[in-house]
């Protein structure tokens, strides 16, 4: 029920069970219900509460309750008779009059603050602070709620303004203790951590359980116990009172233009809430204000102008998110020049470092991977083993050297040789392997008699201005008839028919099984 619209009901499923308050931690229970000193209502609030439990309450009925206290009623009268209510300019001059124009949220709003500690010398803590937080906060509340979720607004404006109850009780039970332990009350945040620390709960557990034995709907002391929530939450009265908080903090903070840009940066990620709903909850702030904290006799909260002050926030937030995103474009250029050493890590320890072919593990790891796709699909795949002769002579006559420049000269021309879908690698000192998908061990024959060929043809490298002729033995094996159960199998096929052609006299080409 909107504070605005006038009923007999405090709220429509006020009579609805609410869900149980978590239980307070056993010593601070105790030590809440041996104090002597807790915020208590004034009788008449108390009966109006009483009534409001009752299941048909009468306009009536509540409007004697209020008469009982004087100072009540006046309250009420300055209330409904106040610019936002007294719209026609009609001026009220009875309680019934009173009641019926505000409602009975609001009537329970009033009535319960009214005997809620005021700014005194007493306190150590900043009341006038507590108390321009409230007002703030049941007006945001009340706003939002009236546009998301209108049945509600009455009962989160009440929510709202007594939801910090739980701080002045725990001032009462605590004393200096408290005031002291705690960081402030400016950063909600940090208070809500500090008393977590000290007690075991916050002061939004405890006003809930306040509130609870005062005999209020249980609706308003589970609102209370709930106020600390996060904002992603789907169920709109829980939220308007969330954010009326945040709110109120925002434009209490020493640089309102930029706790509210942060405001706007969270609320960005709802998707529950229009961004614009903000600009009508700070222009009604700046409206209703200054006559709100009349009526609660309390300091006004500082007058802020609220398009300047969105404004500014807007400009904030753009320049945050400017700097996140120029931060996110270094952090990217970091990521990819890390990406390009990685690959670079990667691609030296896939290659062989003399002749740049893959490497012996490399080999078997695409082999493994060329192996099951072609058994998966009965797709042929040929391997070669490639094992250049007398290797050694090499070496002992020109040296370990020319030897390397050797294999790094057939090395290119192997690669020259094969084709793109053919992985050549290096499988160890001047053993050679080419991985053949789709290849039929016949086209494997002709591609591994044209390297011989090309040997023979050509000196691999000249010594001293000769030629230095080398020739190589291969050995074929090809998956084509399903015999090999692997790749070590398959390879080892080749080899042994390389062997053959070794055994043989060298320089030429075998397949396996001929
Ligand atoms: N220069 C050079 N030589 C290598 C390298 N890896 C292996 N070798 C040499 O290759 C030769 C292989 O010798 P063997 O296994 O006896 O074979 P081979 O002399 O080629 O004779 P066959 O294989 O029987 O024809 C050895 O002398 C190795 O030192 C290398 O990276 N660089």
């Amino acid at each position: 029920m909107p504070i605005d619209s006038p009923s007999t009901t405090i709220d429509d499923d006020s009579n609805q069970t609410a869900p149980e308050l978590p239980p307070l931690p056993g010593d601070l229970r105790d030590r809440l219900a041996r104090c002597q000193s807790l915020p208590s209502l004034p009788a008449a609030a108390a009966r109006v509460l009483d009534l409001a439990r009752t299941q048909e309450p009468r306009l009536a009925d509540f409007a004697r309750a209020i008469e009982q206290d004087p100072a009540l009623t006046l309250r009420l009268l300055s209330l409904a008779n106040s610019a936002f209510y007294a719209r026609n300019g009609l001026q009220v001059t009875t309680c019934t009059a009173a009641v019926s124009r505000i409602g009975l949220d609001a009537t329970l709003a009033a009535a319960m603050s009214f005997g809620l500690p005021r700014p005194g010398a007493r306190h150590i803590l900043d009341y006038d602070y507590l108390w321009q937080r409230a007002i703030i906060a049941a007006l945001a509340g009340q706003y939002l709620a009236q546009r998301l979720s209108p049945e509600h607004a009455g009962r989160v404006f009440t929510t709202a303004l007594v939801q910090d109850i739980g701080i002045m009780a725990l001032e009462a039970v605590d004393g200096d203790a408290y005031c002291h332990g705690i960081p402030g009350l400016r950063d909600h945040g940090a208070l809500i951590r500090a008393e977590r620390e000290r007690f075991g709960c916050d002061h939004a557990l405890v006003g809930a359980w306040l509130a609870a034995s005062w005999g209020v709907p249980d609706h308003l002391a589970q609102g209370i116990a709930d106020s600390h929530g996060p904002l992603e939450d789907h169920d709109i009265s829980r939220l308007c009172l969330r954010l009326s908080c945040r709110i109120a903090e925002a434009w209490l903070a020493p640089e309102p233009a930029r706790a509210i840009s942060d405001l706007l940066h969270q609320l960005a990620s709802l998707d529950t809430l229009e961004p614009n709903l903000l600009t009508g909850v700070l222009q009604q702030l700046q409206e209703r204000l200054p006559s709100t904290a009349r009526l609660f006799e309390i300091t006004c909260p500082p007058n802020i102008d609220a398009i300047t002050l969105l404004t500014e926030a807007k400009q904030l937030l753009f320049e945050q998110n400017l700097r996140i995103s120029r931060h996110l474009a270094e952090q990217q250029t970091k990521l990819e020049a890390l990406n390009a050493s990685h690959v670079a890590l990667d691609k030296q320890t896939r290659t062989d470092s003399l002749t740049g072919l893959a490497n012996r593990s490399w080999l078997e790891k695409l082999l493994e991977v060329h192996f099951d796709i072609a058994k998966a699909n009965q797709q042929p795949l040929s391997v070669m083993f490639i094992d250049l002769d007398h290797f050694k002579r090499i070496n002992d006559a020109h040296g370990h050297r020319f030897g390397d420049r050797a294999l790094i000269h057939f090395a290119g021309t192997l690669k020259r040789m094969v084709r793109g879908s053919d992985i050549a690698g290096r499988y160890g000192g001047e053993e050679f392997l080419v991985i053949m998908p789709q290849t039929r061990r016949h086209q494997a024959y002709v591609l591994a008699d044209r390297v011989r060929q090309q040997l023979s043809k050509g000196p691999l490298a000249h010594a001293g201005g000769k030629p230095v002729h080398v020739t190589a033995s291969i050995g074929i094996a090809a998956l084509e008839d399903d015999e090999f159960a692997n790749v070590e199998a398959l390879v080892d096929a080749a080899d042994e028919a390389m062997y053959v052609i070794k055994r043989g006299g060298r320089d030429g080409v075998g397949l396996f099984h001929d």
